[in-house]
C-alpha cells in the first residue's frame, strides 16, 4: 500500500467527540490522510456546553511536537484552540521549520459561549501565528476580534479579507458566512483574489465543532498537495453534507456527522 499522506492536528479536547483534536482526527480519517494530534487543553465540555478546562503545561505540548517531528513529519498542520501566548511561542518554531502548509482555525469561543482563549492571547495570535499561515479559518465573530472592526456587509467582509492579507501577511483566509443570515456563504481571499463558496444554511442547532471540521478537511487536502481553493471546495461540500445529516447526538447543541462526505461521494482510498 501507498504511505498515506498525514495531517497533524494541534488544538485542544472534547471527550464527546464533536469538536477539537477528536473532530479533526475525524475528518482527517474520513478525507483519507492519516490522522496525528497534539493536545493543548483538555476541556471538559459537552453539547452543553464547557464545564472545566485544564490548560497543559507548555513543556508537555513542547514533548509532543518533538514525539511526532523526530519520528514522522506531516505533510499539512493545523492549529485549532491555543489559549495563550507561551503555548504559540512554543508551537511557533516547529510550524517554521517544518516548511509545511499551516491551517490556523482561530478558536476563541465555543458555540456555547465559552471562552477558550485568554485576552493577552486574542492580542498575541496576530503577531506570533496568524502570519505563517497558509489559510486562516475565521468565523464572523473572530474575525472581527482580529480586525477589531464590525463585518456584517460584503463590503465589510473584503475589508476583513484585505487585512489578514496585507496587514497581516497570512497567505490566504476564509471568512465562514456561519454566523450571518441567509444561505451560509464562505469568502476565501488569497493573492487570486476573492472566491465564494454557497450553500443553503440548515435550520439545525447542531452545528457544534463545525468550525474545526471545515479547517481539518481544509488541512488534510492541502497535505495531499492540493492547492488552497480545491481544499476549501473540498470542505465546503464536507460540511454541507456533515451538517445536512447530523447524528442527532446528545442533549444540547450535537456534532456534525464526519462521515456524510465519504458515505455519499464515495472517496476512494488510495
Ligand atoms: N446552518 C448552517 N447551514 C449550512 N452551513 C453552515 C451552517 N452553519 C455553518 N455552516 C458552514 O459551516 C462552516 C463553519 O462555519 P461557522 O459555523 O461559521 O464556523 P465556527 O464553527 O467557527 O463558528 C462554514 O462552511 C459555514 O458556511
Ligand atoms: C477544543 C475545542 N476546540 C474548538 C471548539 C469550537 O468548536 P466550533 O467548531 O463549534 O467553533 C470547541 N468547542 N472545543
Amino acid at each position: 500500500m501507498k504511505k498515506p499522506n498525514i495531517a497533524l492536528t494541534i488544538a485542544g479536547t472534547d471527550p464527546t467527540g464533536g469538536a477539537g483534536i477528536m473532530a479533526d482526527l475525524k475528518s482527517f480519517q474520513a478525507s483519507g490522510v492519516y490522522g496525528m494530534a497534539v493536545a493543548t487543553s483538555i476541556v471538559s465540555q459537552n453539547t452543553l456546553g464547557v464545564q472545566d478546562v485544564y490548560h497543559l503545561p507548555v513543556e508537555v505540548i513542547e514533548s509532543q511536537l518533538k514525539s511526532v517531528f523526530d519520528d514522522e513529519a506531516p505533510h499539512a498542520i493545523k492549529t485549532g484552540m491555543i489559549a495563550s501566548e507561551d503555548m504559540m511561542n512554543v508551537i511557533k518554531p516547529f510550524i517554521e521549520q517544518s516548511g509545511k502548509p499551516y491551517v490556523i482555525d482561530p478558536v476563541m469561543v465555543a458555540k456555547s459561549g465559552d471562552s477558550l482563549m485568554d485576552d493577552k492571547g486574542k492580542r498575541k495570535l496576530q503577531e506570533i501565528l496568524l502570519p505563517k499561515a497558509t489559510v486562516v479559518t475565521p468565523n464572523i465573530p473572530e474575525a472581527e476580534d482580529i480586525t477589531g472592526f464590525k463585518i456584517q456587509t460584503e463590503e465589510e467582509i473584503k475589508k476583513a479579507g484585505d487585512f489578514f492579507l496585507n496587514e497581516i501577511g497570512s497567505k490566504g483566509v476564509v471568512i465562514k458566512g456561519g454566523h450571518l443570515e441567509g444561505d451560509a456563504i464562505d469568502y476565501l481571499f488569497t493573492n487570486n483574489g476573492m472566491r465564494t463558496w454557497t450553500s443553503e444554511r440548515f435550520s439545525t442547532k447542531h452545528t457544534h465543532g463545525t468550525g474545526c471540521t471545515f479547517s481539518a478537511v481544509i488541512t488534510a487536502e492541502l497535505a495531499k498537495g492540493h492547492a488552497i481553493e480545491e481544499a476549501v471546495e473540498v470542505a465546503k461540500r464536507f460540511i454541507t453534507l456533515a451538517i445536512k445529516h447530523t447524528p442527532e447526538i446528545g442533549k444540547g447543541r450535537g456534532p456534525v456527522n464526519h462521515f456524510a462526505y465519504q458515505k455519499i461521494e464515495g472517496l476512494d482510498y488510495e
